[in-house]
């Protein structure tokens, strides 16, 4: 490992700030009993930036982005940006952008039912009593995304808009080679979603990933298409255990996913480039429902701190005992508003971030 880590670290919007605190909780344990030589520096992005510089992704963020070794970021957006030109909002002003600067296609996005959550999951206990361990592998800068978009009007039939699906095949190879490495360590098995019965790109898509799986004849490959893919994740989750999706589809499932292991509020996410680079976020978003009331989950800022430690830095152990850390802290009994099932008994979010971090410095 190098001898200085430096690290972006980007609160955002909405409870970004509030969940950022948890984070850096486990970020100082880091420094200060693994020696961990983290420098770390702090920059504005998505509503913020617009408030104090009028743009959502200001030169100094992304300068301060280019020098570090990984992102750490919260969450971008909320009402009070809704209503401006959409390449000045917070999403596609600064988040995606920052996604495609940094090429970060491979979207990874963990989804546990931990034995402890069981009874929050929508799922009947018979289909989920063995717990989920789900991968959402996503891939995150092509697609619909970033094809050609735009709103017109046209003289006879009136306004209209357009978003485009554009897939190069070496898009599609980057992500299913990424897939097919991680399965390795995992149960050897992948279904690639797609919506191959219409859409030309699905049919590539789809081509593509039988392509690259004769490479891995070890690892058992089949497709689903999504509208039967998000029934299945629902009847029988635990057929499941790689998801391989375009990006618009991940998007929609990895939100499926966090439903039925519990809560967004505990999915966190690495997106990553060919160079270990990566941005490290929740996978939910600001949530402006639950800001500044002192509820809001820090589990996936918590756990997206742990992924950073496993792509970035191979520290596999130190990561593990992050979600190890977590999981003893559930098994105690603590559980915040969106986890509690006893709505006027949980634990706020800042003593959520305390009782993880108390756990993982005695595991450490
Ligand atoms: N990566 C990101 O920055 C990101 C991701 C998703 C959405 N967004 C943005 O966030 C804003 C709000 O979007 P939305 O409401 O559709 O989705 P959201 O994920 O912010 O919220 C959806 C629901 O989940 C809950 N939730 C989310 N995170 C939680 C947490 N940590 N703890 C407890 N509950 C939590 C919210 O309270 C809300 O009820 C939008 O501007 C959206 O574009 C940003
Ligand atoms: C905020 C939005 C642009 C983003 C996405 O759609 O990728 C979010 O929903 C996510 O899942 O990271
Ligand atoms: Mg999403």
């Amino acid at each position: 490992m190098k001898k200085k880590f430096n690290l972006a670290v980007l609160p955002g919007d909405g409870i970004g700030p509030e969940v950022m605190q948890e984070g850096y909780k486990i970020l100082n344990i880091l420094k200060t009993k693994c020696h961990i030589n983290f420098i770390i520096n702090e920059y504005d992005i998505g509503g913020i930036a617009i408030d104090k510089y009028g743009i959502p992704l200001p030169k100094n963020t992304l300068l301060g982005c280019k020098n570090s070794d990984a992102i750490l970021l919260g969450s971008v957006g909320g009402p009070k940006w809704n209503n401006i030109p959409d390449e000045k909002k917070p999403e596609r002003g600064a988040l995606l952008p920052l996604r495609k600067y940094f090429n970060l296609f491979a979207n990874i996005r963990p989804a546990i039912l931990y034995p402890e959550l069981v009874d929050l999951s929508p799922l009947r206990q018979n289909i989920i009593n063995s717990g989920i361990d789900i991968l959402c592998i996503r891939e995150l800068t092509g697609g619909i995304y970033f094809g050609k978009s735009n709103r017109k009007i046209d003289p006879k039939l009136g306004e209209f808009a357009f978003d485009t699906e554009i897939y190069y095949k070496y898009e599609i190879q980057k992500i299913a080679k990424i897939a097919f490495e991680i399965s390795k360590q995992r149960k050897k098995k992948i279904i690639s979603i797609d919506k191959s019965n219409v859409l030309e790109s699905s049919k590539l898509w789809k081509n593509t990933v039988e392509m690259i799986s004769k490479k891995y004849p070890e690892i058992k490959l089949s497709h689903l298409y999504v509208d039967n893919a998000v029934m299945q994740i629902i009847k029988n989750p635990n057929q499941f255990d790689i998801i391989l999706c375009p990006n618009l589809f991940g998007d929609i499932i990895s939100d499926e996913l966090a439903a039925i292991t519990g809560s967004i509020g505990m999915l966190p996410s690495a997106s990553l480039n060919n160079e270990n680079f990566g941005l490290y976020e929740p996978a939910g978003g600001s949530a402006p429902d639950i800001q500044g009331k002192n509820i809001a989950n820090p589990i996936a800022q918590i756990l997206s701190i742990a992924l950073l430690l496993r792509y970035s830095m191979n520290l596999y152990e130190l990561s593990d005992i992050i979600f190890q850390s977590v999981k003893i802290a559930l098994k105690k009994g603590y559980r915040t508003f969106d986890i509690s099932n006893n709505k006027k008994d949980y634990v706020t979010t800042n003593e959520m971030g305390d009782i993880i971090s108390q756990i993982f410095k005695k595991e450490i």
